[in-house]
């Protein structure tokens, strides 16, 4: 039972990672797209998987999907090579970026037809509720709009609550409720245990969401850990301005645009410094703003490291 954990509600799983990648790299002619990239997904966590446009993510991703062979190194999912459909499909459930769903089927057709040969069992009518699309079950394919499509892509990924869902970019094109929809919707997943591998823009999401993030640029893995260990890598930002004539604080501050900006790694001991020198000397601090580092930050590092 050594490799054996058992999760919340009793039930024993693999500890092995769901995804092992190991000194993957992928090329496209002479263009080297994912250069000797290694990382785990974890049962039961959300991994993110983010990056720069172009950085590979997507590359990756096929290759896990099984959809694109890698042109050197390895990639593990359950164990098993991702080509080996039999073993890994019904498994794993995939939203792809562009799927293509034949336009003259409805949209329980659709869901219906690509669910059953995921080999994974599940009730149609359950999954469009679960994607909102139960209002047009019976629109062609064809009908729908950029975000319903996006809908009916992610109802053929979840069909069957499957124990890895493999994400690219889920929530462009949806408005506010579709994505709070889709999120719920996965933390479901979760909470039965699934594990899930997404791609994101929208780093809020990420940040509020990911156990573990990866940050890929120009084809490698630049960073890695949960927020707390990308942020931290990071100082953090003090901001304020002075009325006309006052001297500046005794802090190391950078004088920019009229404003002076504090940045620390030890952000409660120089906010507290600075909130005393003013009480201290009578000084109106004005737009005052002092905050954590955000992944926003991390992300712009990538980009110049
Ligand atoms: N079939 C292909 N032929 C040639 N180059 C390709 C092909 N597919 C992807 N690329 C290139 O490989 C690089 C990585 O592309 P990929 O789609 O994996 O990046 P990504 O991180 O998913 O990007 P984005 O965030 O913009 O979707 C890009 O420079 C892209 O132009």
């Amino acid at each position: 039972m050594a490799n054996r954990v058992v999760d919340t509600k009793g039930t024993v799983m693999s500890a092995s990672p769901v995804i092992e990648v190991e000194d993957l790299n992928v090329r496209y002619g002479d263009f080297h797209a994912v250069k000797d990239l290694s990382f785990q997904v974890r049962h039961g966590e959300l991994y993110a998987l983010l990056g720069t446009n172009g950085a590979g993510k997507t590359s990756t991703l096929e290759v896990a999907e099984g959809h694109r062979p890698a042109s050197a190194g390895t990639v593990r999912v359950f164990g098993h090579s991702p080509r080996d459909r039999g073993a890994v499909r019904p498994r794993m459930g995939i939203m792809l970026q562009e799927s293509g769903f034949s336009p003259d089927l409805t949209v329980r057709e659709s869901v219906g037809l690509i669910g059953t040969l995921s080999g994974r069992r599940d009730d149609v009518s359950r999954v469009l509720g679960v994607s909102g699309l139960t209002h047009k079950a019976a629109a062609m394919v064809s009908q729908l709009s950029g975000g319903e499509k996006r809908r009916l892509d992610f109802a053929t990924a979840v069909y069957g609550g499957p124990e890895l869902v493999i994400l690219d970019e889920p929530t462009t094109g949806l408005d506010i409720q579709s994505r709070d929809a889709l999120w719920a919707a996965v933390d479901r997943l979760r909470e039965d245990g699934s594990t899930i591998v997404l791609t994101t823009h929208y780093l809020e999401e990420a940040q509020q969401r990911a156990d573990r993030i990866g940050l890929m640029h120009q084809g490698t893995l630049h960073r890695e850990g949960t927020v707390a260990e990308l942020t931290r890598t990071l100082p953090s930002l003090i901001s304020f301005a002075l009325p006309a004539g006052t001297p500046p604080p005794p802090i190391d501050t950078t004088p920019a645009n009229g404003a002076f900006h504090v940045e620390t790694f030890d952000l409660q001991k120089d906010l507290h410094r600075l909130l005393n020198w003013a009480h201290d000397t009578g000084v109106d601090l004005r737009d005052l703003q002092a905050g954590p580092t955000s992944l926003d930050d991390v992300f712009r590092a990538i980009s110049r490291d």
